[in-house]
């Protein structure tokens, strides 16, 4: 049996838990599009994000990100991983309810170390102490993720395909998001 995506499911959370690699599988198990901002805005710029952070700074990555978000959520039903950042921002939260769902994937403090630690491609964690640094986005952000639609806990032992089934095991108690076909 099929699912059809009915809206854009956008996948919000801190670095490292997982938006980008459960995206892309839980993309194919719904045959839909997959779309990343951070990936989008990449493009756009032909730059990296620490580049864009370095040499334009944060708050003009944000504009992109919120100007990327808007235009992504116009197009077809898709699983769109978003920066870990956006979903600080109350415009794009409004952005998201307004045109698709947002799922949180809930991943504990150790777990996004252990997966953040030893890649430098988050200019956010560019710090004397990153560890610190994720703890403290991490507190900082957490009621924030909790404004989700849906929340699916990862948990250390799940596959990236397994998390992304359990994200489709929540789905199917949505009928306004997915449905059989
Ligand atoms: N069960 C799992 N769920 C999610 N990611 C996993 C899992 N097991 C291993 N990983 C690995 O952990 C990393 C998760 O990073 P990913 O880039 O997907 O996070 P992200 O949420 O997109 O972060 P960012 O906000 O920085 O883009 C990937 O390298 C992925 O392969
Ligand atoms: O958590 C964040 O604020 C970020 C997460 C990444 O996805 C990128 O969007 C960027 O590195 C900022
Ligand atoms: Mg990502």
């Amino acid at each position: 049996m099929g699912l059809r995506l009915k809206k854009t499911i956008a996948l919000v959370g801190l670095m490292g838990a997982g938006k980008t690699a459960v995206g892309t599988a839980l993309a194919r198990k719904l045959n839909a599009p997959f779309l990343d901002s951070d990936e989008e805005i990449v493009k756009a710029a032909n730059m990296s994000i620490a580049e864009i952070f370095e040499r334009d700074g944060e708050s003009f990555f944000r504009q992109k990100e919120s100007q990327v978000i808007a235009r992504l959520l116009q197009g077809r039903p898709a699983v769109l991983s978003t920066g870990g950042g956006a979903f600080m921002s109350e415009t794009n939260r409004r952005e998201i309810s307004r045109n698709g769902v947002a799922i949180w994937l809930d991943a504990d403090l150790d777990l996004l170390w252990a997966r953040v630690r030893h890649k430098d491609s988050r200019p956010l964690l560019h710090t004397a102490d990153p560890y610190a640094t994720l703890r403290n986005l991490y507190n900082q952000r957490r009621p924030f993720y909790a404004l989700a639609d849906l929340t699916v806990k990862a948990d250390p032992r799940y596959s990236v395909d397994e998390m992304a089934g359990a994200v489709l095991a929540i789905l199917k108690t949505r009928p306004d998001v997915v449905e059989a076909m």
